[in-house]
């Protein structure tokens, strides 16, 4: 059966609940995800004075083919955006800089040295997103940044911080779309902390003179990232949940839930309704924790499902800044950003082929059973084939067709990478 054939026996099965499967495509189409550059190097960038990775997050694998250059890593993305269907984002990291070989450091950036992304991104009709550096750096080697008790520390941070927004503010102006700043910052405690308050307050001071100048929102939308514990901060975290939820809400700031970064059995998916009821704007970081790794790659599993129900059925697709984070050097990075993305995307195709309308009235009635009864049968539903249709529309391979075009381009490309090292060695 072709996949036209397929799409039309499930546009049918869906009809008989009113769910349109062209229009969710049509719909399915104007949903951007950004797409973090840091899988494609494992969050290396491209300093001249490279430090190494700290903040308490790691990369673990050594799978060939890392981007070691710009250029690579751009050409990687590119690969990777042909083979997910749709028009996305990409998301950098302030040690991503193009600096011409030149020390430049995290207090003295400047929107030049991102102006090769920005052509590039000209070219590719995509938004940037944006992130100041908070580690792998001198100054935050002791794991505090904006927390932290030296005033000069915190300074420095600061500055790096309001150069970033500037940053962000120019993607924006020169991409003709906002461009999402979010902070994340790894200052915490290992051991139980003497006093909880304090770094807490520095954090807030620090944060208000980022933000003292007023940017429009028309180029940059600032959001503020918590977490519940990372190595080396297992005890205490500065910027935790009720911290950055906070500050968000009072500062009229962008909250961004990760859904690495919170307890086992919290779920990022019932928070996102409560926080739509308190704020017009939402950002998520989709990732996977797995015990203490709080970044595996996205996999369609309920709770991304869930995430992308929320999102569509309470009518907040334009509310939602969607953004992907996780890093896995155990695999092809290229296919990790295809799966992971390709997955974001099929849970939002999922939520969108559902009769979200029925299912609430259900709820009302106390009809319980009629509620469950269909949640589940939807689940085996021919999404697949709906999913297919898109793919074959948008013009991307249909099924695990990617993969042999990843397999190839690391035949041609990324294997040579690994050689290339080695001659050099
Ligand atoms: C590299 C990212 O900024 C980082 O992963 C951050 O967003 C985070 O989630 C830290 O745990
Ligand atoms: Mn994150």
């Amino acid at each position: 059966m072709t996949v036209e054939q397929s799409y039309a026996l499930a546009k049918e099965a869906y009809g008989k609940w009113d769910v349109d499967t062209d229009a969710a495509l049509e719909i399915l189409k104007t949903i951007p995800v950004s797409i973090h550059c840091w899988q494609g190097d494992d969050i290396g960038g491209f300093e001249v004075n490279k430090s190494e990775l700290s903040g308490g997050i790691d990369v673990t694998g050594n799978y060939p083919g890392k981007a070691r250059t710009p250029e690579e890593l751009r050409a990687d993305l590119e690969l990777a955006m042909s083979l997910i269907p749709g028009r996305h984002r990409v998301n950098l990291h302030a040690l991503y800089a193009e600096t011409n070989g030149q020390v430049v450091d995290r207090d003295e950036l400047e929107p030049v040295h991102f102006k090769n992304w920005v052509e590039w991104a000209k070219t590719q009709q995509i938004g940037l997103d944006f992130n100041p550096t908070l580690f792998s750096h001198p100054k935050a080697e002791d794991g505090l940044t904006l927390a932290s008790p030296d005033a000069t520390v915190r300074e420095f941070w600061i500055e790096h911080c309001v150069k970033c927004r500037k940053i962000a503010e120019y993607f924006g102006k020169a991409l003709g779309t906002p461009s999402l700043m979010n902070i994340w910052i790894p200052d915490g405690y290992k051991d139980i902390p003497a006093d909880r308050l304090t770094p807490r307050k520095r954090l807030k001071d620090s944060l208000d003179a980022i933000y003292a100048e007023e940017i429009s929102g028309k180029y940059l939308i600032d959001a503020v990232e918590s977490k519940v514990f990372g190595i080396g901060s297992e005890s205490y975290v500065v910027g935790s949940h009720e911290f950055y939820m906070g500050y968000a809400l009072t500062n009229k700031k962008t909250y961004l839930m990760d859904t690495g970064h919170y307890h086992p059995t919290e779920t990022v998916s019932n928070k996102i309704s409560s926080m739509l009821l308190f704020s017009d704007k939402l950002a998520l970081h989709v990732s996977r924790p797995v015990r203490w790794d709080s970044d595996h790659v996205v996999i369609l599993d309920d709770e991304l499902k869930e995430i992308a129900i929320e999102i569509v059925r309470n009518d907040a697709l334009d509310k939602v800044a969607i953004g992907l984070d996780f890093f896995d050097a155990s695999i092809n990075r290229v296919a990790a950003w295809t799966i992971g993305t390709r997955n974001m995307i099929k849970a939002l195709l999922y939520a969108l082929l559902m009769p979200h309308d029925l299912l609430k009235r259900y709820q009302d009635e106390g009809n319980y059973t009629a509620r469950l009864a269909l949640l589940e049968e939807f689940k085996t539903y021919p999404f697949g084939a709906v999913w297919d249709q898109y793919c074959a529309k948008m013009n991307v391979p249909v099924g695990e067709k990617w993969l042999a075009e990843v397999e190839k381009y690391e035949r041609e490309e990324l294997f040579k990478r690994t050689q290339e090292v080695l001659s050099v060695d």
